[in-house]
């Protein structure tokens, strides 16, 4: 595309010139504000001011326009300076001239915008130093932020631990203030208590000392209760006894008392095949059955009956207790009745292992005397002898004498033997071998009835001597136990000789006891007790004042029934007999002293019945008093161990509270240890940050100084160069006046405007820089936080375009300025500028600097035919954007600059029509 169709207005040169941006387009370009001229030598230059990125031009097409003809020509005329003749040129000529006027002042210009270029390129490496200062300015200021924020984080710790603190004193000063109350209160209450204690413990002592007393008398009281306690129980054991014994004497009374036992078939009687002729259905009751044949039974009636099964203890528990009444002084005879062979020796004396009266009976006696040997002494002495054919033999005499043993009354009632072996026996195993000794000797023959039976009557005797150590009664008294000789009839057994002599001698005392029995049961007034050896012997044991027991031994079998029935009827006449009540057997010269004593014993004991008596009530009362002191007591001892185990409760809580008061005090002291070290950290570390601001002012100060020597060295060098400058415009302008007629000055005046406007902007950015480097100084020294902050927001708030845009309407504005008023104008920015760092932000300042800057290098871009975008861009990351009302105060500032410059420029172009005119 054709851009232009005549270069030159006057002289065309050139008609067409047509840029492709292809080989072989068929359109050219279009191209807007290429300006194309024709150098002295001919060369064609071409200007792409309007050009953006980098295009590639492929192809130019110029055309050569067509010479005019002379006629068409205008000749302009030239008036002499000095002789005012008018001198005609030629247009080409003219163009010449101008072209030389031109080619001069462009190389004027290009020296110009070479200077222009050096100094901005100066000035942006000043700029760029003050950047990279600045940078370091807003690191030690984002450094200082940071300390600060720092020392402000460490403030806020410090001030939540020291309002921690504060709680835990408060907390601490609370639960100490409660606790001491707690602890006020439990001393008090120790204390109380304490008191309590002690008078408690005073009136326990008094308890304890009246209690000694007390406990004393008590003592006393209780040995004279035990003591009666003692003697009442004795007395009661004596009554229990004497009790028992008063009803067995009730039952004894009046008869003989007669027990029947049986043994069982022996082995000759079973083999023989006899039958049992006893029956046993009622032995209970006592009743006994004698099966006389088959159809008949014969009863007797007995006090008791044995059957063959009853052993030698169930027999001798029923007899016990008659034998013990020998040591309560009473005569006693318990003898064996019945056929031989029927066990009368069996009952009697026994085996070894199944022992007969003999030995339970002295075996008991032994055993009660014992228990009785407090109250009453025993002597017990033993006799055994036989009475064998009428003549009497002890057994136990060592020696056979000729001698024969006769019976002598001794006293009312009393026999004795003058000669008779009386063994005292001290034990059970003396008695024994007594008993062994008299069962030897014993004369042991056989018939046909029982080769074992004996033919005598064996007797053992057993005199008591007994003396109350109570009531010093003395009582002899006898035991007779009899083991009669066999009472078999004498028909049966066919004996002849001796042996016949033997059993009527059996016989005859037989008889004899039976007729004392029978005289005894018919009362009669002559009992014949002399008829026999036997009877004579148990005179003083039989009847009378004595206790007699009968054990009639039977047989059970058929063939023994006759003498079984003759055994069993005299046995039950010896029961009829009716004997009266038994009587003690006392020493009378004993009784008499015994009944003194007796009395004194009653007097005595009255007396200490009725002391007694005294003392029980008087036992009854302190009784009382003591319970009630011993309440009264276990009652205060109860308070005391309550007490007491209040205390300890109350001690050991005191302890636990005081061992936790300690441990918190320890805790406390530890912590205020903690916070005294945090505030001198704290100190020191504020102390540090005084110190490094102090330091980082100083050094800023410092720089800030040299940034200004240096830029005011170099706005001096650029004021010179300026004056310069403008001398030069001022002769170029003289110049100009000359050539005011020439065609070509009015693009010559752009031309210079354009590079005025390019000056004045240049020294606004010199000014600028001047004025952020002094408001910088006057901001440096004094940095608080307030405005630290400030200076942050008000970089934050910086709005990019309306910069741009402020700094293109200066621009536009300052198209028109005139550069001598611009230098004028310049200078009082400046002023301005001073009197408002002392007011204003340091930021504003520094924004609107970099404004200027940034329009500078915009500017500056053109003339180095830059990309302008990229130079601002590059001005642009190194600052940060004002506020609104920075840029308020820009715009007014701004505003003051541009009607100064107007002004200026207007006066400036008055001048020059006045000077031109
Ligand atoms: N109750 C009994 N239980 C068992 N055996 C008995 C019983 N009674 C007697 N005997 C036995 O009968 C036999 C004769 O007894 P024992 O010699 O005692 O009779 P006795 O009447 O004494 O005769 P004698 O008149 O000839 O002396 C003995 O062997 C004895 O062991």
């Amino acid at each position: 595309m054709r851009v232009f169709d005549v270069f030159i207005e006057e002289d065309k040169v050139l008609s067409e010139l047509d840029i492709y941006s292809a080989v072989g387009a068929n359109k050219p370009l279009q191209v807007v504000n290429v300006r194309v001229s024709v150098g002295d030598d001919g060369d064609i230059l071409i200007r792409f001011h309007g050009i953006l990125g980098s295009p590639i031009v492929s192809g130019i097409c110029i055309k050569q326009a067509p010479e005019l003809p002379t006629s068409q020509v205008k000749h302009e005329h030239l008036i002499c300076n000095n002789c005012d003749t008018e001198i005609s040129i030629s247009p080409s000529q003219k163009k010449f001239m101008a072209m030389k006027f031109i080619t001069k002042y462009e190389k004027k210009i290009e020296e110009l915008n070479i200077l222009c270029q050096r100094k901005a390129d100066e000035c942006y490496e000043a700029w760029m130093s003050l950047t990279a200062t600045n940078q370091l300015l807003e690191k030690s200021r984002m450094e200082l932020d940071n300390k600060f924020f720092e020392n402000m984080c460490l403030d806020q710790a410090i001030e939540k631990l020291a309002a921690k603190l504060r709680d835990v004193s408060s907390q601490y000063e609370c639960d100490k203030r409660l606790w001491s109350e707690a602890l006020d209160k439990l001393e008090r209450k120790v204390k109380i208590m304490n008191i309590e204690h002690s008078q408690l413990s005073h009136e326990a002592r008094d308890c304890a000392s009246s209690t000694s007393k007390l406990s004393k008398m008590i003592f006393a009281v209780q040995a004279l209760v035990a003591q009666c306690d003692d003697l009442k129980l004795k007395f009661n054991e004596e009554q229990v006894k004497r009790k028992k014994l008063f009803n067995e004497v009730q039952e004894a009374k009046g008869n003989i008392r007669v027990f029947c036992r049986c043994r069982p078939l022996n082995k000759e009687e079973a083999s023989s095949g006899y039958e049992m002729v006893v029956d046993f259905t009622a032995a209970k009751d006592g009743d006994l059955g004698i099966l006389t044949n088959t159809s008949t039974k014969k009863i007797f009636k007995f006090d008791r009956v044995y059957a063959p099964t009853d052993d030698q203890v169930d027999v001798f528990a029923d007899v016990s207790p008659l034998v013990t009444s020998v040591l309560d002084g009473y005569n006693v005879c318990i003898f064996a009745y019945g056929q031989t062979g029927t066990g009368k020796t069996f009952t009697m004396e026994g085996t070894e292992e199944n022992r007969g009266f003999n030995y339970r009976t002295l075996q008991t006696l032994f055993k009660t005397a014992e228990e009785r040997k407090e109250t009453v002494k025993y002597d017990i002495s033993v006799s055994v002898l036989e009475v064998y054919n009428e003549q009497i033999r002890d057994l136990l005499a060592t020696s056979q004498t000729s001698k024969r043993l006769e019976i002598k009354q001794v006293s009312e009632g009393g026999h004795h033997v003058p000669g008779l072996v009386e063994a005292k026996v001290e034990n059970i195993k003396e008695v024994w071998d007594v008993l062994q000794a008299g069962s030897n000797a014993r004369a042991v023959g056989s018939n046909n009835v029982n080769e074992h039976s004996s033919r005598s009557h064996c007797m053992l005797c057993t005199l008591v001597r007994a003396r109350n150590l109570v009531t010093g009664e003395c009582t002899q008294s006898k035991l007779w136990l009899v083991d009669l000789a066999g009472s078999e009839r004498l028909a049966k057994t066919e004996v002849q000789g001796d042996r016949l002599k033997e059993a009527q001698y059996i016989n005859r005392s037989l008889s004899a006891l039976g007729d004392v029995i029978s005289a005894l049961a018919t009362k009669s007034s002559h009992i014949p007790y002399r008829n026999s050896k036997l009877t004579h012997l148990l005179q003083d044991s039989l009847g009378g004042d004595s206790k007699t027991l009968m054990f009639v031994q039977i047989s059970p079998s058929k063939h023994d029934l006759g003498e079984t029935i003759s055994s069993l009827s005299f046995a039950t006449r010896v029961r009829g007999v009716e004997l009266g009540p038994a009587k003690k057997q006392v020493d009378m010269v004993e009784l008499q002293k015994l009944k003194m004593t007796l009395d004194k014993a009653k007097q005595e004991l009255k007396s200490k019945d009725d002391a007694m008596r005294k003392l029980q009530e008087d036992f009854h009362i302190l009784e009382v008093k003591a319970k009630g002191k011993d309440q009264c007591y276990r009652n205060q001892q109860e308070k005391i161990n309550e007490l007491e185990s209040q205390l300890a409760m109350k001690t050991e809580l005191c302890e636990k509270l005081e061992n936790r008061l300690l441990q918190f005090s320890e805790g406390m002291k530890g912590k205020e240890e903690i916070c005294t070290n945090f505030q001198q950290k704290v100190e020191e570390l504020v102390n540090k940050l005084k110190e490094y601001e102090q330091a980082e002012s100083m050094n800023l100060q410092y720089q800030v100084k040299e940034l200004e020597n240096r830029l005011k060295e170099r706005s001096q060098g650029f004021e010179l160069h300026s004056s310069i400058l403008q001398q030069k415009i001022r002769e170029l302008e003289n110049k100009l006046t000359c050539e005011r007629d020439n065609s070509d000055s009015q693009l010559l005046q752009q031309k210079i405007k354009v590079l005025e406007e390019k000056l004045i902007e240049h020294e606004q950015g010199e000014c600028t820089l001047q004025l952020c480097s002094a408001e910088k100084l006057a901001a440096t020294p004094i940095l608080t936080t307030a405005s630290t902050q400030r200076r942050m927001s008000n970089i934050v708030d910086v709005d990019p375009p309306s910069q741009r845009t402020l700094g293109s309407s200066n621009r536009t504005r300052n198209q028109g300025s005139v550069l001598l008023k611009g230098t004028e104008s310049l200078r009082e920015l400046r002023r301005k500028r001073d009197i408002q760092s002392k007011g204003t932000e340091n930021n504003f300042l520094l924004s609107t600097s970099l404004l200027e800057k940034k329009t500078l290098s915009a500017e500056s871009n053109k003339v180095k035919h830059l990309d302008p975008s990229k130079a601002l861009a590059r001005i642009t990351r190194s600052t940060k954007p004002a506020s609104t009302a920075q840029k308020a105060c820009f715009i007014s500032n701004a505003r003051v600059n541009r009607d100064a410059q107007v002004t200026a420029v207007k006066e400036t172009n008055n001048k020059l029509k006045a000077w031109l005119r």
